[in-house]
């Protein structure tokens, strides 16, 4: 795999190990019968721009179905993308062969959303972590490998006596904990931590952010932590990405996204979050959203959120926002014309993309 431009990025520049421009993955949608014509297409991903820099963790927030999945796969080349590109470390991941995908697989994983689910229950602890040691190559020879597998139950908090166990003697904090020692145990550069946390009890959620922050540190890991929990999201991230119908909508350091953000589905997210002291939670205002969110084989014209937004003015329906530097902390970007700047117009009424009846901003 190729590295980055020679002597790493421009002074002040962030280092960027994960990058996709113009990403999209279309579904096509058929019909049922014999003959399964291609009656739509399903915009999961739709045109993201987005860099992932080296060592950060960022976290990747949207309400369900807008995408975040479908993106994370596609960095990973787990789904294809159908336009755009991705590059890890340099690479153009699209046009990976067999080879270079090996090595992808080996330096960029996957902790998934149910480990109970992701672990198969006939294999012991030790045989799944050791699996991917073998597929890579890794620390060859029995007694290596098995001496690497303790060291990763270790590393995630296990005591190795537990490698000879099978998935249901565990908690469901533990299985996570053995998700994560496998997707350690190629060694990787980058992990794409999909709803990682969603399946567990409160209490458990907590040890297994910590866990995947002091891995993070540890490793120097980079982490795209995706979730719908923006509380959890706002724990652990270096900087937030907030993604809407198969966009990404905005981006920045965590704490100004938080403090300060500047899309109104970002305001909206955020104002479900429960503040931590009394008094501010008493004073918290709940911006509630009208409608559901659109299909995205329906995607409307323009901002994709107009049809919902409490802001929508005059070029919200014909204008299609680019992202742009808002704010004042450096990175912080949105796509909004509350900033002012005219983006890339669209035709008004895709063929796939009728604007919903009813509209009140069509
Ligand atoms: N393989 C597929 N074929 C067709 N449609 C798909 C496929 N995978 C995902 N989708 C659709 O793409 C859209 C985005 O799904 P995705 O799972 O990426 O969203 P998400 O934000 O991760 O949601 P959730 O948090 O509920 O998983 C949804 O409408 C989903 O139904």
């Amino acid at each position: 795999m190729t590295s980055p431009a020679k002597g790493g990025p421009a002074e002040g520049a962030p280092d960027v190990l994960v990058s996709a421009r113009g990403l999209e993955v279309h579904f096509p949608i058929r019909s049922g019968g014999a003959l399964r014509r291609t009656t739509g297409v399903l915009r999961a991903v739709d045109g993201v721009d987005l860099d992932v820099h080296r060592g950060e963790t960022l976290g990747l927030v949207g309400e369900s179905g807008c995408g975040k999945s479908t993106l994370g796969n596609a960095l990973l080349r787990l789904v294809p993308p159908t336009g755009g590109t991705v590059t890890f470390d340099g690479a153009d991941v699209t046009r990976m062969r067999r080879r270079e995908l090996r090595e992808l697989r080996r330096r960029a994983g996957m902790v998934f959303q149910d480990p109970f689910a992701s672990l198969d229950p006939r294999r012991t602890v030790a045989q799944t972590v050791a699996e991917p040691l073998e597929v890579h190559g890794l620390h060859p020879g029995r007694q290596a490998r098995a001496a690497r597998v303790r060291e990763l139950l270790q590393l995630v908090g296990l005591d190795p006596a537990v490698a000879a166990r099978y998935p249901h003697e565990f908690s469901g904090g533990q299985r996570q904990r053995v998700g994560i020692a496998r997707a350690l145990a190629g060694e990787p550069d980058f992990l794409v931590c999909d709803e990682a946390i969603a399946s567990l009890d409160v209490s458990v959620q907590a040890q297994v952010l910590n866990l995947l922050r002091r891995l993070q540190r540890q490793l120097g890991l980079t982490l795209l932590f995706i979730s719908h929990d923006l509380s959890a999201v706002r724990h652990v991230s270096d900087r937030i990405a907030v993604m809407y119908l198969g966009r990404v909508v905005e981006v920045g350091p965590a704490a100004a996204v938080a403090a300060g953000p500047q899309m109104p589905y970002t305001r909206a997210l955020l104002s479900a979050v429960p503040l931590p002291h009394p008094e501010l939670e008493r004073s918290r205002q709940r911006i509630v959203l009208r409608g559901d969110v659109p299909s995205p084989s329906r995607v409307p014209s323009g901002c994709r959120f107009r049809t919902r937004c409490p802001d929508v003015f005059q070029p919200c329906p014909d204008v299609d926002p680019a992202l742009q530097p808002v704010g004042s902390a450096p990175g912080h970007v949105a796509a909004c014309h509350l900033h002012g700047v005219v983006g890339t117009p669209v035709e008004r009424e895709r063929p796939d993309a009728p604007v919903d009846a009813g509209d009140p901003a069509a």
